[in-house]
């Protein structure tokens, strides 16, 4: 039944809840953020859901959705069988902890972050090196005159590397085969998983009764296998560790783990959970961000004119981009936030959990229950952006030229859970793309149709497969 004062939203029917009403929409507009967007215009900013054994509130608009991510009583991530297999029968990790664990190892993985160095990489480096083995790729692939490159998954493996350099010191070549195995484990992680849960969540009982169908048999079968990968890691350093030589966060939280002080809540399993979690979070957001990003540079040539203007102003092209140059080039900085506002006005947040009964817009929301945002309700707001829909680096630049970021940006969400890689993820597209318009045009293959803007559906969106024509700029 629906507790008294509970946002409005779609009848619950016996055990299914309100999931058919959600699987109607989603038929009908082709994607799950826009069949949710139809139920706010319908019921409003805060919609009520149930969907199997789990209540859910859905927020949409700024004023809902900085309520929910600024609020402390909403600071909980959901418990259930989904989120506690993904990290063998305890939850884990940073994505979908709370408490007493997520505190102290969000602390831990943050200051980890901050003062990231070991030996002579800063972050910084290793994201340049990225930029400049990319372009190299793309040059080798251009020498004839020009290529056509495929570009919505160019993106992947410099993403990956960044990541799996500060955490485990490793970096790899497109062509290398243990990056085809971890690449080809996460396509799959993410095929399967759907943060906000999965039918045999929301049914646990599907788990015994339907194992393949209800998705449990995969999303336990991939999770070992990334389990297993990230374990050849952990032995690799725990064989080589040199407690004199810090080379990454491997072998910080392994010191950490020898120490006398340390609390509970640090052990290895941890250490592996957060591996995949800084995967799950870091890969696939930066890599779709720089996608959508590069697809409407194609589509939009007089903004990569306007950005290699500044880009031969500032840096000119005898040296790569640097991340030194980001305070000169405003331009290319709002193109970066234009790339994950495009991005994330087709998503959700993780979700929240509220910790006791409490109140959201003036509904009561009981304990817990699910919270989540729908970003495409702040992102994509015709009321506050005008022409959401169109790639405009300038809305986030002043009459001056200089950076202006309006509140409604969110897409690193806000709050205690925000993003841990905020900054990590910003220098990956801000360098990546700077370092390629330096180089190259970019433009719609002769003879092909424009890519669609339109994404693939999934809890975070894919662009579609979509070519380039690149050519050396004159
Ligand atoms: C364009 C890229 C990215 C976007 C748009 C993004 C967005 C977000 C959002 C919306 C949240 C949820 C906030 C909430 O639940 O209230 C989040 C959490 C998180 N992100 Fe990112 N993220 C990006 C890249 C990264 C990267 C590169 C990393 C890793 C280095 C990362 C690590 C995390 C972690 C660990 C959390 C969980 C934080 C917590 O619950 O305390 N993210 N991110």
């Amino acid at each position: 039944k629906k507790p008294r004062n509970f946002p409005p939203g779609p009848d619950w029917i016996p055990i299914l809840g309100s999931a058919l009403a959600i699987q109607k929409l989603r038929n009908q507009t082709g994607y799950l953020y826009q069949a949710c967007a139809e139920l706010s215009k319908q019921y409003g900013p805060v919609v009520g859901l149930r969907v199997g054994k789990d209540r859910q509130v859905v927020c949409f608009g700024y004023p809902a959705i900085k309520e929910m991510l600024s609020k402390e009583e909403f600071d909980g991530r959901p418990r259930g069988p989904f989120y506690e297999t993904r990290t063998w029968g305890k939850r884990q990790g940073l994505l979908v902890t709370d408490e007493q664990l997520w505190v102290e190892q969000r602390r831990f993985v943050l200051r980890q972050l901050r003062e990231f160095g070991f030996g002579k990489r800063t972050m910084a480096q290793l994201v340049e090196e990225e930029a400049y083995q990319l372009v190299q790729l793309f040059k080798q692939e251009v020498q004839d005159g020009g290529a056509i490159i495929p570009m919505r998954d160019a993106f992947s493996v410099p993403v990956l590397n960044t990541l799996w350099s500060m955490l485990a010191g490793i970096r790899y070549s497109p062509e290398d085969k243990e990056l085809k195995k971890i690449q080809s484990l996460l396509t799959e992680l993410f095929a399967n998983i759907d943060m906000v849960g999965a039918l045999f969540s929301q049914f646990p009982i599907l788990r015994y009764v339907a194992p393949e169908m209800s998705g449990y048999k995969s999303f336990v079968s991939i999770h070992q296998k990334v389990w297993k990968f990230l374990r050849n890691e952990l032995d690799n350093h725990k064989e080589t560790f040199n407690p004199d030589e810090m080379r990454d966060i491997m072998d910080v939280y392994l010191k950490t783990l020898k120490s006398e002080d340390k609390t509970d809540t640090f052990s290895e399993s941890q250490l592996l959970a957060i591996c995949m979690d800084m995967f799950m979070a870091g890969s696939e957001t930066t890599s779709k961000s720089l996608g959508f990003g590069f697809l409407y540079l194609l589509l939009h040539p007089d903004v990569q004119k306007k950005a290699q203007a500044e880009i031969d102003r500032v840096v000119g092209r005898d040296r790569l981009p640097s991340l030194n140059d980001r305070p000169h080039m405003p331009y290319l900085e709002a193109i970066t936030y234009e790339s994950v506002r495009v991005f994330m006005g087709r998503t959700f947040s993780i979700p929240h959990r509220a910790l006791r009964d409490t109140t959201l817009q003036g509904y009561f929301i009981p304990k817990d229950t699910m919270i989540i945002a729908n970003f495409n309700g702040v992102l994509m707001d015709k009321e506050f952006w005008h022409d959401p829909e169109v790639f405009r680096p300038e809305r986030f630049l002043n009459d001056k030229g200089a950076i202006q970021v309006p509140d409604q940006y969110l897409p690193f969400g806000a709050g205690k859970h925000q993003c841990m890689g905020q900054t990590l993820a910003r220098s990956n597209i801000f360098l990546l793309t700077a370092s390629l318009l330096q180089n190259f045009d970019l433009s719609v293959p002769p003879g092909e149709a424009p890519p669609s803007t339109l994404g693939v559906d999934g809890v975070t969106p894919s662009p579609g497969e979509y070519n380039a024509w690149v050519t050396l700029r004159a």
